[in-house]
């Protein structure tokens, strides 16, 4: 049975028809690649999961729940976590700070700080550092970390990779591997080669719709006709 179970939904940013009958679904432990090209629908399809930006038809169900009509707070309470594109962290506070603030009110923060030391140990040693003054690669692993000890079974990774330089890439790649053992991942990535590597399947988007699905491989970076959907 799926975790996550995406059916037809239609998203409208106004009268803007964004998504036009996206479905998918996300198994638990898997890790799943949401791939296209920039403005397909890939961040609204996650917007539409937190009800950020609620979809007018289709269903999205989690555990068997309907999540359409729900608050965003209240999806997250159920265990869906959100790592967006623009990495939230608390720039002024520490390391050590930043992952006890994602804890859940009442939780144990010993615990959260052990699971982010132990799952990103570059972390555990910038641990009194401010979160601004980390890589662009550390702030990634945090936003992770604190995605991870937010009692979140299901992770919305949104372009970990965007704005990283190659070396850093692989840091952030390692982050993402590590989440995958604690939570099951959907992952929105434009790096074709490290979506293939990080997911077990993947959808294209294009204009709203997905196109293609199947098993992430490295051949799918081959194939021509999703080479011709990636390229501008
Ligand atoms: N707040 C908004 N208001 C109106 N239109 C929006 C808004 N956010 C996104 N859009 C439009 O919706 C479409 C889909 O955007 P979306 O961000 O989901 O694409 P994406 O596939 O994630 O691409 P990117 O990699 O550029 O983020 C785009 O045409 C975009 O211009």
């Amino acid at each position: 049975m799926s975790l996550l179970q995406v059916d037809d939904i239609h998203t409208y940013y106004g009268e803007s028809h964004i998504l036009e009958g996206v479905s998918l679904s996300v198994a638990a432990g898997e890790v799943i690649a949401l791939i296209g090209r920039n403005g397909v629908g890939k961040t609204t399809t996650l917007r539409s999961v937190l009800q950020l930006t609620a979809p007018r038809s289709g269903s999205i169900t989690y555990r068997g729940e309907e999540l359409v009509g729900k608050r965003t707070h209240e999806v997250a309470e159920l265990g869906v976590g959100w790592i967006p594109e623009e990495r939230r962290v608390f720039s002024q506070l520490s390391v050590a700070e930043n992952v006890r603030v994602a804890t859940p009110k009442g939780g144990d923060v010993d615990a959260a700080l052990e699971l982010a030391y132990e799952t990103f140990p570059a972390l555990s040693e910038r641990r009194d550092a401010d979160a601004g003054a980390l890589s662009g690669g550390q702030q990634q692993m945090l936003a992770i970390a604190r995605g991870l000890v937010g009692d979140n079974d299901v992770l919305l990774i949104d372009e970990p990779s965007e704005g990283l330089a190659p070396q850093i890439v692989a840091d952030v790649a390692e982050a993402v591997q590590r989440a995958a053992e604690e939570a099951t991942i959907l992952l929105v990535e434009q790096n074709l080669p490290l979506a293939m590597d990080l997911a077990d399947r993947f959808y294209l988007l294009d204009n709203g719709q997905v196109v293609e699905d199947g098993a992430a491989t490295r051949g799918v970076t081959d194939d021509d006709r999703i080479r011709r959907y990636l390229s501008a």
